[in-house]
Formats: C-alpha cells, structure tokens, sequence
C-alpha cells in the first residue's frame, strides 16, 4: 500500500503521525512512503532522517493526498484537508466529531474511510491510541495550570505547593481516567492539595489505592461538585464518555461561585469541554477570563511538546496502522477493536456516539465495509 504523511496544520501542532521509526516499520512491511517535506521538523526529524528510514520526500501535502492509499495524521483534517479526502482511502488520525458537525460533514461529503485514533477500544475496556496523549495532557494541564495561577498572567497568585506555614493551593480534578490521574500525580508531585471526582465507585476505589491516601476522592454527584469547584485554585476537567461529546458538568451559574482568579484547565475541550463556558483555544492564544475566572482550554495540548508526543503516539498507533496498510478495510472487518474506531465510510457514520450527537443515522460498520 502507498501510505502518506503530510505536515500537520492545525496551530502550534508540531507532532507528526510518523515518525522516521515508524515509517522503518512500514517499510519492512512492504509498503511505500510518502512523507511531506519538513513534516518532521517539529520533533527534529528532517527529511534526510526519513530518506534513511525507507520514505520518498514529497513537495506538498497535495501530493500526499492525491497519491496515497492510507493517510496517517495526528489532528482531525482542516478544511483544506477534508476537500482532498477521497472513496477508497483510509484517514488514520484524531478525529473528535462528535463536538464537530463541520468536520464531520466534509468527511462524509469525501467518501473516505476514516478511523478516529480516540475510539479504537482493546480488551482490558481502555482507548490505548488516545491513552498517551492524555498521559501528557494530564501531566501538562497543571504545568499550564501553575502557569495561569500566577497573578501577571490573571490568576489568583498562589504557588501550588505553598511553602512551610502557607497553605498548599487545592486542585480538583473532575474524571479520574487517563488525563486525570496524570494530572493528579503531577499536581501531588509538586504539594498541592488534591481532589479527584468520577462516577465510577471502582475507578475511586482504585485511585485510593494508587495514591495511598495522597489524594482525595469524591463520587462525582452535583453536590460534591459544586462544593469542591468553590473551594478550588485550579480545577481540570477531565471526563470522558467515549466518542460522545463531553457533559457540561460545571454550569455558567456555578462559575460565578467560584474564587475569583482561580483557573480551569478543560482537558476534554477536544470533545467539546466540561465547562458550559468552555471554548477551543490556541497555543498561540492558550486563555481567557470568564467571571473572573481564567479558562484554559487548548484542544491539542500535547502538540506543545511534539517531541515527546509524537513519539508516545506512534507507539500506540503503529499496530493498528500497520494492519490497515496490510489488509486495508479487511482489517477493520477482523479486528473489533479497530473497528470500533471506525467513524465513516463512504458517507456514512458507523460510530454510535458520533451518529446521537449529530443527529446521524448511525451505520453498523461491519455492513457498510462488506457492502
Ligand atoms: N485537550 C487535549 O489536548 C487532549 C484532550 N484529551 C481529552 O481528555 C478527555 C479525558 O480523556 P481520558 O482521561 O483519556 O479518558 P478516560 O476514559 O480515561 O477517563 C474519563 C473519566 O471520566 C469519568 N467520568 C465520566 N463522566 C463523569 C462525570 N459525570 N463526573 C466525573 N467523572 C466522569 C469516567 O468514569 C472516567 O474515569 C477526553 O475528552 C480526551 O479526548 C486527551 C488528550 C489530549
Ligand atoms: C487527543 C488529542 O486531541 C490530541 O492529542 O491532540
Ligand atoms: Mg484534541
């Protein structure tokens, strides 16, 4: 199979879905490479690198999208992107639609068969293709949390650790999955005081043992949560209901309770966000003040360290990918996992979450792929 790898275009994204290990490992496998030139740049990989690993250099993304069976990416495709999709390819990437009816339309209007790295499942009921960018998402919302304390970027001015004789700063961190234990492990590491909410008793019970007592857990009830964000200096917002857009857990009305300069970061702004006033922002312009609050919700966070990033996400991603580029579609038909990655093919939605949010007639996978 030809397989293809532009140069991502979204702000500030400086991961790339193949790094030069990777395409080493389609090489291997029989497949030819195209990589954008200077798609790599953002985690130091140059064009040479990719040379040596086995890829052929293109001019531009047009190139890629034109010339290859199976597009592998890291963020959802922009609209100059989705106009160059096309029936019979394979778009391998973040997707998020389910927050994302314009997107979602331009995929359907293309053809193309599109697997969203966020749905793939594996047998222990995880998403392991979205698991280490939330591993660094978690870990990072409280380094831009910290940073947004600070009183000259709008915060309320405390340290989260405090010092002897001063109060720690309090976090509460609102799901306790991936992103949130990260966060949470990142935010005890430096003193703060910490709570975690979720609505799962067994996921509670296992963060209790995880941190031994280290950090707090509540049941995530509208009490708990109303209390806990009104008492918070930084809270993160960190739920997920897999491929369906996030609940707004904290209302406008709530917001006005809380202390004045203290900061949210909304982790899962990707899938709409957690905060009725949440909206996506940029690396370029990461904040903004609602209330008195500050708002940080920057929807590709990861791709503010692509070194790491792109590295953790290709050791996800590459199992699957390499299935695809064996067996195209016949790989999604064998395998439930990938196939509950499946969001469209060929104009139609075959993810159910998806299909609910937007209104959609939602297609069973396995019968649009045999048809
Ligand atoms: N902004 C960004 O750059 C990034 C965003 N994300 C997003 O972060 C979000 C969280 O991802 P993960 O931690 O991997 O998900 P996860 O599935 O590991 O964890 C989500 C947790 O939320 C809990 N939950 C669901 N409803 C809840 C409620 N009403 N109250 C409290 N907890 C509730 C679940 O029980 C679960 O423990 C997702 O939307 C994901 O797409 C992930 C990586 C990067
Ligand atoms: C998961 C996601 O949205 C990201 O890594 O940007
Ligand atoms: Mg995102």
């Amino acid at each position: 199979m030809r397989v293809g790898c532009p140069k991502e275009i979204k702000n500030h994204e400086y991961r790339v879905g193949l790094t030069p290990a990777s395409v080493r490992e389609y090489v291997a496998h029989g497949h030819d490479v195209l990589i954008e030139t200077n798609a790599g740049s953002g985690i130091g990989a140059s064009d040479a690198d990719y040379v040596a690993a086995g890829a052929k250099i293109a001019a531009t993304a047009a190139e890629v999208f034109a010339s290859c069976d199976m597009i592998v990416k890291v963020k959802e495709p922009q609209p100059s992107e989705w106009v160059q999709l096309r029936e019979g390819q394979i778009l391998y990437t973040y997707l998020h639609l389910a927050p994302d009816p314009e997107q979602t339309k331009g995929l359907l209007a293309s053809g193309v068969t599109a697997v969203a790295y966020e749905t793939v499942t594996d047998d222990r009921g995880g998403l392991p293709l979205l698991a280490p960018m939330s591993e660094v998402a978690g870990r990072l919302s409280i380094q831009a949390g910290a940073f947004s304390l600070q009183k000259a970027n709008g915060g309320r001015g405390v340290l989260l650790g405090g010092v002897p004789g001063v109060n720690p700063a309090k976090v509460v961190v609102i799901g306790g999955g991936v992103v949130g234990i990260h966060a949470a492990r990142m935010a005890v590491g430096l003193g703060a005081d910490v709570t975690i909410l979720d609505r799962s008793l067994p996921r509670l019970r296992q963060l209790d043992d995880i941190f031994s007592g280290r950090v707090h857990t509540l049941f995530s009830s509208i009490d708990a949560l109303e209390n806990e964000v009104f008492s918070a200096d930084l809270v993160v917002g960190a739920v997920l209901i897999p491929g369906a857009a996030a609940p707004k857990l904290v209302t406008r009305k709530m917001l006005s309770g809380m202390k004045k300069g203290a900061v949210i970061v909304d982790v899962a702004i990707d899938q709409g966000g957690c905060f009725e006033t949440s909206h996506a922002t940029t690396h370029s312009d990461p904040t903004y003040e609602v209330d008195g609050v500050i708002h940080y919700c920057v929807a590709n966070m990861p791709g503010a360290v692509p070194v790491t990033s792109a590295h953790a996400l290709n050791n996800a991603t590459i199992f699957h990918g390499l299935a695809l580029a064996d067996k195209g579609i016949a790989a999604i038909l064998a395998d439930r996992h990938l196939m509950n990655g499946l969001n469209v093919h060929k104009g139609k939605i075959t993810n159910k979450a998806v299909a609910e949010a937007l209104g959609y007639e939602m297609h069973e996978g396995a019968k649009v792929l045999a048809a």
